[in-house]
């Protein structure tokens, strides 16, 4: 990985300048040689942020991290016992304390670039790689945080989560200053926003994509789930603008309390950015923007949405709208999203998409059904992965089977259940008038065998579930898999 140009090291009073300081026991004149949040990790020089988690409360893990050398502790209780060696910081919070702790110990990064941030509940991997495209191909050298992958420039480092803590996030930015890039676009998840990782961040623009049900399991409540979002423009400066979906029923409200220009994106009515969809079929969209006819690679009226809100992005970035425009012609999607593998010969259309939930299943196969001809079947392979919500299963195969020609039921990630099992939940959901319309294929390479050999010219062939993943869990070992490459194994094998 890109390396940092000095190791950073630290007097813990030069990092708590944006900390709101309860109580402190020891001085605040030590060294600080690294962070973490983790007391497995600490060693001597480390500040030891205790968190309150989901599985476990850190305050339990103070002591493992001092024995293990932790100079520092930052605490919402201080322990009973205090150690002489040791300073504690009390804090209201520890991890949006950690947030600016994190961003000062690897010196701002984010003022030292322009860091733009997408939030949402669908599009963010989408937004967030194309304005990384965009970017490079004008000649920046620009950064991204996202689901699928984070990336320096050209280089790849793999991601663990959406939106990475504060301290591997603050470390990734600064990687990025010591590789000169000039823009960062990464993905605010949420969950990033509740639990402080992106606290402390400065940015230089915001973009909301659309808000639907998701990750109530974490959040409670739908409203919970919208003030997390919100949460995110009210955190930008008055330097920075946000740049919101007109057309999403929660659009306006993101916009209510930021400091930043306000700016929008519609298709329907009057905005910054107007769109117009003048049309949307397999090979791409044809669009209006801002007076530009275009056509596009993407497809999807989802899509058009996206390009909109990249196009706002990087104008309001300072970049030339007719050029900007250009680039976007030719891109095309995230790795996994929407992605389209067309055979050469009989121009069966695949159609690899990382929808594993019921709602996306029932967005990509509307957004087919808008696209498709009437000659064209839609045929879905689908599955669900084990140790994971079973609730999903019945009802992802009673849309697969409902809103395509044909189905093949098969396998995801069946990690520690029996692939057999998962299916049979899924059966159970398919309605008694579509019990002809599926087959049952346990393996996902037969699966999607077997849909591309039921495939005639021009048909379309979704494969869902899996996307960008490159792998198969199985009983705990990952085995390589890639819908995309199985997909083109089929089209040679069977001559499509
Ligand atoms: C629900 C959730 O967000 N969990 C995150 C949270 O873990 P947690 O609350 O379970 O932590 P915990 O196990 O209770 O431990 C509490 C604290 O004690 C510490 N600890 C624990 C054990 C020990 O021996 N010593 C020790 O110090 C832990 O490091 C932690 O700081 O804090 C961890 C450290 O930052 C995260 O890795 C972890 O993400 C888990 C793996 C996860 O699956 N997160 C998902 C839900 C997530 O964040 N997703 C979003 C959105 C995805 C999307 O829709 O695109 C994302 O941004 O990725
Ligand atoms: N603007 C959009 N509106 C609705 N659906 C979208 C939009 N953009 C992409 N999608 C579809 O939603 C799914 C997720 O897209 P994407 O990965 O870009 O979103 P995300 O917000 O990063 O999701 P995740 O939280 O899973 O990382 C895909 O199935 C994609 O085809
Ligand atoms: N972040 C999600 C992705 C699920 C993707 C699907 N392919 C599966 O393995 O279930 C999870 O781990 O639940
Ligand atoms: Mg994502």
């Amino acid at each position: 990985m890109t390396p940092l140009t000095s190791t950073p090291q630290h007097q813990l009073r030069d990092l708590l300048t944006d900390v709101n300081v309860l109580e402190q026991h020891g001085s605040a004149d030590v060294l600080v040689a690294n962070l973490t949040l983790d007391s497995r990790q600490a060693a001597a020089g480390t500040a030891f942020f205790a968190l309150r988690g989901v599985q476990a409360d850190g305050h339990q893990f103070i002591g493992k991290a001092v024995d293990l050398g932790a100079g520092v502790v930052v605490c919402e209780e201080l322990p009973a016992e205090l150690s002489e060696q040791v300073t504690y910081v009390r804090v209201a919070d520890s991890a949006e304390a950690m947030g600016h702790m994190a961003a000062a110990f690897y010196g701002h990064p984010s003022k030292q670039l322009k860091l733009v941030g997408v939030t949402g509940t669908n599009g963010k991997t989408t937004v967030a790689t194309l304005m990384h495209k965009l970017f490079t191909a004008r000649g920046y050298k620009a950064g991204m945080l996202s689901t699928v992958q984070n990336q320096i420039g050209e280089e790849v480092i793999p991601a663990t989560h959406t939106t990475p803590d504060a301290i591997r996030l603050n470390e990734l930015l600064a990687r990025m200053v010591a590789a000169r890039c000039t823009h960062a676009f990464m993905e605010v998840s949420s969950h990033s926003v509740v639990q402080h990782r992106v606290t402390g961040l400065h940015f230089a623009g915001g973009i909301f994509t659309n808000l639907t049900h998701d990750h109530l399991d974490y959040h409670g409540t739908f409203d919970n789930y919208i003030k997390a979002k919100k949460g995110f423009f009210d955190m930008l400066p008055a330097s920075a603008f946000a740049l919101t979906n007109a057309d999403d029923k929660r659009g306006m409200v993101m916009l209510q309390n930021t400091r930043a220009s306000k700016a929008t994106y519609s298709m329907r009515s009057l905005a910054t950015v107007r769109g117009r969809l003048i049309e949307n079929s397999v090979e791409g969209l044809q669009l209006e923007v801002d007076g530009h006819e275009v056509q596009f690679r993407l497809i999807g009226v989802f899509n058009a949405y996206n390009l909109l809100a990249v196009y706002g992005a990087a104008t309001l970035l300072g970049e030339e709208p007719e050029e900007v425009l250009t680039v976007l012609s030719g891109l095309t999607s995230a790795p996994g999203r929407f992605e389209p593998i067309v055979s050469p010969r009989k121009r069966v259309v695949g159609i690899v998409d990382y929808a594993h939930t019921p709602d996306a299943l029932e967005n990509v196969l509307t957004t087919i059904a808008e696209i498709r001809r009437p000659d064209q079947q839609v045929i879905t392979v689908v599955g669900c992965g084990g140790n994971r919500d079973a609730a999903k299963r019945p009802v992802m195969a009673e849309l697969a089977c409902r809103l395509s020609d044909r189905a093949v039921l098969t396998s995801d990630n069946p990690r520690f259940e029996d692939p057999n099992e998962i299916l049979k939940q899924m059966q159970a959901g398919v309605r008694p008038t579509d019990a002809g319309k599926y087959l049952t294929v346990p393996d996902r390479r037969e699966a999607i065998k077997t849909a591309c050999a039921i495939a005639r010219p021009n048909d379309i062939v979704l494969v869902a579930g899996k996307g960008h993943e490159i792998y198969q869990e199985i009983q705990g070992q990952r085995t390589a898999f890639d819908d995309r490459e199985v997909l083109r194994e089929a089209y040679e094998l069977l001559s499509l």
